[in-house]
């Protein structure tokens, strides 16, 4: 299984891409769809926020207020260390689960949706990198748009996060968004044929691991036999 980390800036069309990659019947592990799960109510991410952060950080009906818990990290690392501590765990595990998950299904291509893959590192965990790039100007433009935001609310989000250039110079492939969603299209579709593995490839990476493990879990254990018993002789000995 080839797994694939999608990246981008806000607003340069990571989610765009997420939805045709999805309807060409490609499973997309979403991170940002995770953070949110692992902090519902009852979830060991929420009771670690409400110890860290108490209950003025809820909502009346018990949800964590993500605007104001962003207002509070906002500008303080030390507070976003300690947020990024009691959900960043709990994302990973998930991820991992649905990996596995996909791979015992024996999924040819899976693509991770991960807005910061290159700041938490998860990009040395994936085969190839895909970074989805447009200008800041577009970048602006599409977020006040989407998000009716003012200007200088929507620049200060740009800024506050990694250059899309580093992540341009980081990436193994670049879409360029700068176009219509239709050449966007094109272009994912044809990373789609371009990414996926040839069927002998894939059949090797998905059966070899297991076979392997078996095979060294025979010989360990044969081993581990031979061992006791040579151990049992050693010391029944008069
Ligand atoms: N090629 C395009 N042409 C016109 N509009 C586009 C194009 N690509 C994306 N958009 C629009 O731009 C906005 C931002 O795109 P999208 O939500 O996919 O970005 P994103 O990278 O996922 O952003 P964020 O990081 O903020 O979640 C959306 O409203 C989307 O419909």
């Amino acid at each position: 299984m080839k797994l694939i980390g999608l990246t981008g800036g806000i607003g340069s069309g990571k989610s765009t891409v997420s939805r045709i990659i999805a309807e060409q019947n490609v499973p997309i592990i979403d991170a940002d769809l995770i953070a949110r799960q692992v902090v519902e109510p009852g979830r060991r991410a929420y009771k670690l926020i409400r110890k860290h952060f108490g209950d003025e950080v809820l909502n009346a009906d018990g949800t964590i207020d993500r605007p104001k818990l962003g207002a509070i990290i906002f500008g303080d690392s030390d507070k976003r260390k300690v947020l990024n501590s009691c959900v960043h765990p709990y994302v990973r595990l998930e991820m991992f689960k649905q990996v596995f998950w996909h791979w015992m299904t024996g999924k040819k291509l899976v693509f991770l949706d991960v807005p910061l893959l290159f700041e938490s590192k998860l990009d040395k965990f994936v085969n190839t990198t895909v970074v989805v790039f447009c200008s800041e100007l577009l970048q602006l433009q599409r977020i006040v748009k989407r998000d009716n935001m003012t200007e200088e609310a929507a620049t200060q989000r740009i800024r506050s996060q990694m250059p899309l250039s580093e992540k341009v110079k980081l990436a193994n492939i670049v879409l360029d968004n700068s176009s219509d969603v239709d050449q966007l299209k094109i272009q994912v579709k044809n990373l789609v044929r371009r990414l996926t593995p040839p069927v002998s490839s894939w059949l090797l990476g998905w059966i070899v691991p297991p076979v392997a493990l078996a095979i060294s879990g025979f010989f360990i254990k044969d081993y581990a036999t031979r061992g006791a018993r040579l151990l049992i002789a050693h010391y029944s000995r008069p």
